[in-house]
């Protein structure tokens, strides 16, 4: 599994409302619970870590300098969580965050949080944001004294143990966290919103965002983790032979970005890195790897369909089944045609056949002319499979059912 885990203050929402919301609603309460809580475990562990005769003047000395200290953020975290729970208190998130969440949740992603905030008070700040409780696209959340430092690697080693996932995707606003993660080999991507204090931080070698935009990294991220996992379960089935076989994916529709899986490797052990990013014609837009050979069909098929990806395998029995039946491969009086969206008796599914080429242009074309909207799938003869649909793996149930029915058709 993939995971993208999410600094808060300067990365999801503004450094601003934390301080300015957030600490004014507290300082005038950290009194009250020191005294009116002094038996729970919670303070009484506040007490005993701040090893001072007043502790509420160290309270409030950290407070005024920022200092993140545990026992002022276990304290906190009581304070705001009662804050939200009252419904005095309500979050803020950048705006283009709850779409970015989404996003990186269905293509497959996994979310956490790592923030100096203790837990305690990051569950309400995601619970009860202007935008409704963002909470439920969160898995896991981290603080200072479940992961450790946010500026010491053992804390990512630590947080990568618990997701179980040896390089998630880190987003923070500070540089020196994004360092610390990088060293515990963690992806990395700094944050750096307008308006925000460190809007122009040097951020090394780390790429970097100004927001959450639809293509942009964590996105690519999410896509290609998502698009490897599905290859390879391809591949399990025998149809992404000597690495042939590819995937994609529509990252925006304008500008048209299309995630393709890079070319020539063996496509059972691609990684969420093994990805290239095309424009309509199938060229890369940027650095990275090689795109698929066949970048510029997918774009077409991607195009002219709506669909938002597209695989291809090598399928023997596609292969075999149009070589018989070159004018196009018709199939009816299935149960499995149901699954193409089609009826199991009295409907007849042609699945079209096209000329095989080396020019995905021209193959493009023929695409264009010969496919049929109600099919999603067409076979280039003497190569393999092109099938379509809302997701990689809507793409692939396609490719499972002609499979079967292919097979059966060879066997009449
Ligand atoms: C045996 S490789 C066949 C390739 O030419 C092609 O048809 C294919 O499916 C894979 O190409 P790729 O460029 O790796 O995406
Ligand atoms: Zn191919």
């Amino acid at each position: 599994m993939s995971w993208i885990v999410l600094d808060i203050e300067g990365t999801t929402s503004a450094t601003e409302a934390v301080h300015r919301d957030l600490y004014a609603y507290a300082r005038p309460r950290l009194a009250r619970y020191l005294t009116e809580r002094s038996e729970t475990p919670e303070v009484r562990a506040v007490r005993a870590a701040i090893e001072d005769d007043d502790p509420l003047a160290v309270l409030h000395d950290w407070m005024d300098r920022d200092v993140k200290a545990t026992p002022l953020k276990t304290l906190q975290g009581l304070i705001w969580a009662d804050g939200f729970a009252a419904g005095e208190l309500t979050s803020h998130f950048f705006p283009d965050v709850p779409g970015a969440l989404a996003r990186w949740r269905r293509e497959g992603a996994r979310l956490a949080v790592f923030s100096s905030g203790s837990v305690a008070s990051q569950r309400p700040w995601f619970g009860h944001s202007a935008f409704g409780d963002l909470g439920t696209g969160i898995d896991r959340y981290f603080d200072t004294v479940t992961a450790g430092p946010k500026r010491e690697e053992s804390s990512y080693r630590r947080i990568a143990d618990a997701l179980d996932d040896p390089s998630p995707l880190f987003l923070s606003d500070v540089p020196a966290e994004l360092d610390a993660a990088r060293a515990a080999g963690w992806r990395t991507a700094g944050v750096a919103r307008p308006g925000e204090p460190q809007e122009h931080a040097d951020f090394g070698a780390h790429p970097v965002l100004a927001e959450f935009a639809p293509g942009a990294l964590p996105d690519r991220y999410a896509v290609g983790a998502a698009l490897a996992v599905e290859s390879a379960r391809l591949a399990g089935l025998g149809w992404m032979r000597g690495t042939s076989g590819n995937l994609s994916r529509v990252l925006t529709r304008d500008p048209f970005r299309l995630a393709v899986t890079a070319s020539g490797l063996d496509k059972a052990d691609l990684t969420a890195d093994d990805l290239a990013v095309v424009d309509a014609t199938g060229r890369a837009t940027g650095p990275g790897p090689r795109p698929s050979a066949e970048a510029g069909l997918h774009a077409r098929i991607a195009e002219v369909t709506g669909a938002d990806s597209v695989v291809h395998v090598h399928q023997l029995s596609a292969v075999r089944a149009a070589r018989r039946h070159p004018d196009g491969v018709v199939l009816h009086d299935l149960e499995m045609l149901k699954g193409l969206g089609r009826a199991a008796h009295g409907d007849r599914v042609v699945v079209p056949v096209l000329a095989n080429g080396q020019d995905m242009a021209e193959v493009g074309d023929r695409f264009a002319a010969a496919h049929d909207p109600a099919v999603p799938a067409v076979v280039l003869a003497a190569h393999g499979l092109y099938t379509w649909g809302p997701t990689p793996a809507a793409a692939r149930h396609i490719a499972e059912l002609l499979d079967w029915m292919f097979t059966y058709t060879l066997t009449d």
